[in-house]
């Protein structure tokens, strides 16, 4: 027998669907609403406050409010390369609320950088930048009477040519030592964290060149300044959303903010510590004449922070915003820049055999090689170049404009963030032969024709669009002559003194190589994602040619 139906379940149903229906209904239509009013608002967008049509360069289907946010990932610049092989070297991204154009071949690169140059000499404020430098209180301040005080200051008292050559008996000690710590490992046949190492390295350099002394007086002070180099660096490069919707900018929804404070504040204790010791010890009747008659950077700028008559007004946050950062970019860049050069020598030992056999023949086997042999080295310069290409350190070049400006037709407004994608201007095909491949020759003149597309020398220093691991213009690396003196002669002991068993590379089928895994950790500079560890084998003895090697 058929069940009975009620009809009261039945008008429920029917009501139901009714509802259903209205409310699918007018979800069609917020739909279709929300899709004019975005295209609607998109053409406004494009719409100057002069009125006339903002004609940008080719973009990605954009989303609303967080524009092309979604295409990012924290390997940024892998990402845009990806972006910019579908779109075009010169491309337009919304980043929220940001405008940006990202640029990745050496013709556009000159455009912006050279033909453009100071309307794009400020650099990007974001959150981690302007915390972490003490409100920007430091070299990337803005363009302008700050910056230009700090710039001068720098590159006479602490990275000009006559304060460098002041420093090579400090580089050379301080590179013997690190020598030298590998060379005991090899005796001893223990691992060493290569990674590490190559930053107390170059940490210690650089804190003899700003405070006369290595920074830290104990181990747990050394190890902590490290880990706060890598921190810095890392999260200058992290994504922050509330840095790209305006309206979240005071929204705290990642705890980025709270991050930052626990960066600054822990680095806050280190640097507090140094300049209060330095006050005191300037307080000390026969400070100067037991230290010797020179001033290192830090008394110039206490020097200059107590003078009410100086030129420019520097205030503490400015001192520690200063010692902060050159501390931060004298470390890691060029710590990054050892480290994969001597990965890409360990998994190229067909370049390592050539780079040997070119020390041997200039340097020849009894000595040590010094920075004076350097400009002999052409195949080591070219390893150097090359690894440059492929991994430069710092793969994105930040900057913003500070007036409109027309680029190839394509207005460019006031605030636009310039993104320079050097990583991938290193693999651009129209640029290079074989890009992917790691071909030192393609440096030395007598192969240059070969291995790329254009004749005659490139350097590294900004000159030449191709390769710019320092970038160029008025706001180029400050540093970069000062690493041009550490990196060749490292590579060159180390490749000079040890061979390399690869301890701990991530992934097991790379461990039996004996090759290591290059892939990047995010952030603003590009290291190795995992940390080189390796058993030094010596070949020759940092110490004494003598020496039991
Ligand atoms: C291999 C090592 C290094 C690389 C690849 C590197 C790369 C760079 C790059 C690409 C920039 C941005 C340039 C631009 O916008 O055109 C930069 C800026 C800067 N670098 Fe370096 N750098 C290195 C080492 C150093 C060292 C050793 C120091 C200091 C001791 C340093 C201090 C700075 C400073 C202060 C700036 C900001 C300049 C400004 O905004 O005016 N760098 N670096």
């Amino acid at each position: 027998m058929p069940k009975p139906t009620f009809s009261w379940q039945h008008t429920i149903k029917n009501k139901e669907k009714k509802i259903t229906k209205m409310i699918l209904q007018d979800l069609v239509f917020y739909a279709i609403l929300f899709l004019l009013s975005y295209f609607l608002l998109r053409t406004i967008f494009h719409i100057t406050l002069h009125g006339h049509r903002v004609h940008l360069p080719p973009s990605p289907l954009a989303l609303p409010i967080i524009g092309h946010l979604h295409l990012l990932d924290p390997l940024m610049h892998q990402a845009l390369h990806k972006l910019s092989s579908r779109h075009g070297p010169f491309m337009h991204l919304r980043l929220g609320s940001v405008q940006s154009v990202v640029v990745s071949n050496p013709e556009m690169a000159k455009e912006f950088l050279k033909t453009h140059d100071l309307t794009f000499s400020y650099r990007i404020f974001n959150q981690a930048i302007d915390y972490l430098t003490y409100n920007a209180a430091t070299p990337l301040a803005p363009y302008g009477s700050l910056w230009i005080f700090i710039k001068k200051l720098s590159i006479s008292e602490l990275l000009g040519s006559h304060t460098l050559n002041k420093f090579l008996p400090v580089r050379t000690q301080e590179l013997h030592s690190f020598l030298g710590l590998l060379f005991d490992k090899s005796k001893s046949g223990e691992s060493v964290n290569v990674t590490k190492e190559i930053l107390r390295f170059t940490n210690n350099i650089i804190s003899q060149m700003i405070l006369s002394s290595r920074r830290s007086s104990t181990a747990d002070e050394d190890e902590e300044a490290i880990k706060l180099v890598r921190e810095v660096t890392a999260v200058f490069g992290e994504f922050n959303i509330s840095d790209f919707i305006w309206f979240l900018r005071n929204w705290d929804l990642q705890g980025f903010r709270k991050k930052l404070e626990g960066i600054r504040g822990r680095y806050d204790v280190l640097l507090e510590k140094i300049i209060t010791k330095r006050q005191e010890e300037r307080k000390e009747k026969n400070y100067r004449s037991e230290n010797g008659s020179a001033k290192d950077f830090l008394d110039l700028l206490l020097d200059i922070m107590e003078d009410k008559n100086s030129e420019m007004q520097l205030s503490r946050d400015h001192l520690k915003g200063l010692v902060m950062d050159y501390l931060t970019a004298g470390t890691d860049s060029t710590a990054v820049a050892i480290e994969w050069a001597v990965a890409e020598m360990i998994n190229h030992p067909m370049e390592l055999k050539k780079a040997r056999e070119e020390l041997e023949r200039v340097v020849g086997k009894q000595r040590l090689v010094q920075e004076s042999d350097v400009s002999n080295l052409p195949y080591l310069q070219a390893i150097i170049k090359e690894t440059f290409r492929l991994h430069p350190p710092i793969p994105l070049i930040l900057r913003s404009s500070i007036e409109e400006c027309k680029v190839k037709d394509y207005t460019i407004s006031k605030g636009t963030l310039l993104i320079v994608n050097l990583w991938s201007i290193g693999r651009d095909p129209e640029t290079w032969k074989n890009p992917l491949e790691f071909r030192p020759e393609r440096f030395l003149p007598a192969s240059g024709n070969d291995q790329s597309y254009w004749a005659g020398p490139v350097d590294v220093r900004g000159q030449h669009y191709q390769l710019l691991p320092f970038g160029t213009g008025r706001r180029n690396c400050s540093g970069m002559s000062s690493a041009m003196q550490i990196l060749p002669i490292t590579l060159a002991s180390m490749i000079q003194c040890f061979d390399w068993k690869v301890v701990s590379s991530r992934s097991s089928e790379v461990d039996g190589d004996n090759a290591v895994d290059m892939t990047e950790k995010p952030g603003i500079t590009a290291p190795l994602a995992h940390d080189l560890v390796c058993v030094p084998i010596a070949r020759f003895s940092p110490r004494n040619a003598s020496d039991d090697a």
